[in-house]
């Protein structure tokens, strides 16, 4: 499928090698011309000898013109082109201000009638110029290539295919249009009962679009999808804490229910290993008490203990043990690669949650490869079996004879790329959109920033409140130390852009005193951020001092506050990192801390990302004077500390 429109226009006016294509266009331009008027004089009946005195300066000019003819005939015939060196330069340059305006305008537009016109007004032309049918356009029979005039080059528009701009809306708010769970009979009552169980009484919109189509395609079962046609694929953006995760796995889950042998049927790829450990904990909630099991494979344990979960060796063969394999794209790849008996050929969900960011890692090739393993290669393939998996290709009457067994992909992210360029690298088969937002942005990359690209990207949640706080570098720790005492919050995750700058902010704060706090970056194993995590989340944790590592997809329940320490560089990382904050409707803040010189670029990247409002809060210099005491000896103890943590390192 074409994705592309690529209109061809000459550009902007520039020199070298366009200018040079230009030049070359008009000589072929004038060449066409004096063919045009050398046909136009053999038609011609000769010319009448004047018979008024007062006719005398026109036969004169009429005579110079006369005189010309042969001349520019023997040119020709000697072989100087016209528009060549050879030819007299004014008169080329002529030509070139008459093309301007046959480009504009078609042949039918430029009569003789024109250009006499001119003459008789005394324009340049009737000084020696050429006669007047000699300054009409190309004939009508000649067909001009391109366009030479040098009227503005057209601005290429984005060419969106249908599916992306023309997504099914979901509801933005997910306290508005909530849809009680049994209005949706067709989930599985045993589900039905665990949502109940988890407080969940109401589907959010996103859920209550996503989870009928989903269940749609498999409502004949898994193996087979509705009238034998490979179902779409779809893909969903709606902002974070918008509920995506039970979007995907209750129909999952209720599409597996009915299985009879374990085989890997639902991949869940993450960008992170606690973003997957997350996602599999919420299917355990939902496959508890199911014969469904649920595997994750992040490297948090070594391969060998991840494998003895996912196959086990039997005098009989390979037996499966999961179902539902929860994993991050590079241990996937060495399971694919490694383990002997796993097999992806009978997936039925490839599940790409975050997917523009496991898009960027596409580097990484871990999507071929996946997919590679899902189809079987062409000497491997029964031809009798019942059931075929081959890739999609044109339907032919052949392709359509066996039923094929579906792949579906099913992409979420609250910034979802709508760069089409860069979703074809996933080969979507006949791609369905939910979004909340509109996409009237077009083609664009989040991760450009580009000027005057305008309107609303994303769609952010109804309860986050959004600021800025200008301020130097110098009383940014300050700042921090005055919003979380301030506003005396239990839960606040602040974000830096590097593992030193955490790791320093930690420390400096802890030397302050009075604030339970903690770092979440690299620096740590997976164990202790796994730990980390968990006294977060139990509240044991006030401040959170953190890299991008928990900026997406992380659900902590009651964060109430988000500081951005450091700006974030890009719009997308913005909604991600405020997006732990105000989530599943509740309310929350954002706050930023900006030097001067940031200020202009962050406003006007948060307006034009779609932020409602963007308040200015100044932390004014005697609400900061008290702490400044307590900080000073902070610092020097900070500089104690780095000084001891280097030593360490060093031994
Ligand atoms: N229907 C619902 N009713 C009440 N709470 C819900 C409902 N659906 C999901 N939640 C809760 O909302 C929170 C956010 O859900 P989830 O993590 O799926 O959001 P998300 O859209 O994936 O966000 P992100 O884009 O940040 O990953 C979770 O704590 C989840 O338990």
């Amino acid at each position: 499928m074409a994705l592309f429109y690529v209109a061809r226009y000459a550009g902007p006016e520039a020199a070298g090698a366009e200018a040079e294509a230009d030049g070359r266009a008009r000589a072929l331009l004038e060449r066409l011309r004096c063919r045009a008027r050398e046909r136009q004089l053999q038609k011609q009946p000769p010319q009448q000898e004047p018979s008024e005195p007062a006719e005398a300066a026109q036969t004169a000019q009429a005579a110079g013109k006369r005189r010309r003819r042969p001349r520019r005939t023997r040119r020709r015939k000697s072989g100087g082109a016209p528009g060549s060196p050879h030819a007299p330069p004014c008169k080329r340059r002529k030509a070139d201000d008459e093309d301007e305006d046959a480009g504009a305008e078609s042949s039918e537009e430029a009569p003789a009638g024109n250009s006499v016109g001119a003459e008789a007004a005394g324009s340049p032309e009737g000084q020696g110029g050429p006669p007047p049918e000699e300054a009409s356009g190309p004939p009508a029979h000649a067909l001009v290539l391109g366009g030479f005039g040098r009227s503005k080059a057209p601005k290429v528009q984005a060419f969106l295919p249908a599916w992306l701009a023309e997504p099914s809306c979901v509801g933005k708010s997910v306290t508005e249009g909530l849809v009680p769970i049994d209005d949706i009979p067709e989930v599985h009552p045993d589900l039905r009962k665990r949502l109940r169980a988890q407080g969940i009484s109401s589907y959010f919109p996103v859920q209550a679009a996503v989870i009928p189509a989903l269940l749609e395609s498999t409502a004949n079962g898994f193996l087979v999808s509705r009238g034998g046609y490979r179902p779409s694929d779809l893909c969903v953006s709606a902002p974070t804490g918008s509920g995506k995760t039970l979007a995907f796995v209750i129909p999952v889950v209720q599409a597996l229910l009915r299985r009879a042998v374990c085989q890997v049927r639902a991949l869940v790829v993450l960008p992170t290993k606690e973003l997957a450990q997350q996602v599999s904990k919420v299917f355990s909630v939902y496959t508890d008490a199911t014969p469904l099991r649920v595997a994750l494979v992040t490297g948090q344990k070594s391969l060998a203990k991840e494998q003895e979960s996912l196959v086990q060796d039997t005098a009989d063969g390979f037996r499966c043990l999961a179902d539902i394999v929860v994993a991050t794209p590079g241990r996937l790849v060495d399971h694919v690669e490694q383990t002997p008996g796993f097999s992806l050929q009978h997936l039925r969900f490839l599940v790409i949650d975050e997917a523009d960011r496991v898009i960027d890692s596409m580097h990484q090739a871990w999507l071929p490869r996946v997919v590679a393993a899902a189809f079987p290669s062409e000497g491997s393939r029964d031809p009798f079996a019942l059931l075929q998996r081959t890739q999609p290709r044109a339907v032919t009457a052949a392709s359509v004879c066996c039923p094929q067994m579906p792949l579906q992909k099913l992409l979420f992210s609250a910034t979802l790329t709508q760069n089409p360029e860069k979703l074809q690298q996933l080969g979507l088969y006949r791609p369905r959109l939910f979004s909340t937002g509109s996409v009237h942005g077009g083609l664009r990359d989040p991760d450009v920033d580009v000027a005057g690209d305008l309107g609303g990207k994303y769609t952010f949640p109804a309860g986050l409140t959004h600021r800025y706080v200008p301020c130097s570098l110098r009383l940014k720790p300050l700042v921090v130390l005055h919003l979380i005492l301030e506003m005396n919050l239990s839960r606040v995750l602040c974000f830096t852009n590097s593992r030193e700058n955490s790791h320093r902010l930690f420390l400096l704060v802890q030397a302050f005193g009075g604030v339970r706090v903690a770092d979440f970056s690299s620096r740590y194993g997976p164990g202790a951020r796994k730990l980390i995590l968990k006294r977060f989340q139990q509240g044991k944790i006030q401040l959170l001092i953190s890299t991008d590592a928990t900026a997406r997809g992380i659900d902590v329940q009651g964060v109430q506050l988000v500081v951005n320490y450091d700006a974030p560089q890009y719009l997308r990382t913005y909604v991600h990192r405020v997006g732990r904050t105000a989530r599943a409707g509740k309310s929350g803040q954002a706050f930023t801390l900006l030097l001067e010189v940031q200020e202009r670029r962050f406003v006007r990247m948060l307006r034009e990302g779609g932020v409602p409002r963007l308040e200015r809060h100044d932390a004014p210099s005697e609400l900061l004077q008290p702490l400044v005491p307590r900080y000073q000896e902070a610092l020097s103890q900070l500089e104690r500390a780095v000084r001891e943590e280097q030593r360490q390192k060093a031994a």
